[in-house]
């Protein structure tokens, strides 16, 4: 997606009418592979609670005046790693809301520190054939342009599933959900795992 789509995308969803405005207790942080929805739920989660949504690859995009695939492309994965640590350290110090994290950010220790030390980890844990199914028309994961993505994406799995299970709270991110039916019943799960992160304002 070109970064002035994903902007106005975020900036539009930012300020749209939901239920009645909430007050978080603290960061609420998704984490998960490419294509489980951490962009879409999360959006979707902060309109409804009108708080404030950050995606940390957004972040980095507006940041850099580049796409996460520019970025890759030119400086590299490390580059963008530093980057996105960088990134998350600022979204996590500012006034708490609903952030959506790139699928590796969890992967490196500092970053998992980080958010444990502001927020609610989520895991949105969701199927290989669900997230192949999703990315695969998507020219925008980097990671997944090689000679057999859907094994790429599968060799990802195997690799992350063991630490993104250290995460606070794991949401199976059903298949046959819309994106509306996902965030409606992890604001529930959230509720119940946390009584006191939302409160209204
Ligand atoms: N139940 C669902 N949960 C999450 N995403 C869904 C769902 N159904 C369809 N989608 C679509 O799948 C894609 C998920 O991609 P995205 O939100 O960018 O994931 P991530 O940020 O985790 O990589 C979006 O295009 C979204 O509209
Ligand atoms: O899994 C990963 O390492 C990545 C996931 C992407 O974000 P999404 O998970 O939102 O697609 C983006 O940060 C980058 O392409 C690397
Ligand atoms: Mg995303």
């Amino acid at each position: 997606m070109a970064i002035s789509e994903r902007s106005r995308h975020s900036v539009t969803r930012r300020n749209g009418a939901g239920a009645m405005r909430q007050r978080l207790g603290r960061q609420i942080v998704l984490i998960g592979m490419m294509g489980a929805g951490k962009t879409a739920i999360g959006t979707e989660m902060a309109r409804r609670l009108r708080v404030p949504y950050t995606d940390s690859d957004a972040e980095i995009e507006t940041a850099a005046a580049m796409s996460i695939s520019e970025i890759f492309a030119r400086d590299g994965e490390s580059f963008f790693r530093d980057r996105e640590t960088q990134v998350l350290g600022r979204i996590l110090a500012g006034a708490p809301g609903i952030v959506s994290t790139g699928g590796g950010a969890w992967m490196r220790g500092e970053n998992r520190d980080l958010i444990r030390r502001h927020g609610l980890s989520v895991w949105l844990k969701c199927d290989l054939e669900t997230l192949w199914h999703r990315v695969r028309q998507r020219s925008t994961r980097p990671l997944l342009k090689t000679a057999d993505p859907k094994g790429t994406l599968a060799a990802l799995i195997a690799q992350r599933y063991p630490v993104y299970a250290e995460a606070e709270l794991t949401f199976d991110a059903r298949p046959a959900d819309s994106v509306e039916a996902a965030a409606t019943r992890l604001i529930e799960e959230i509720r119940a795992a946390d009584p006191q992160i939302l409160e209204p304002k």
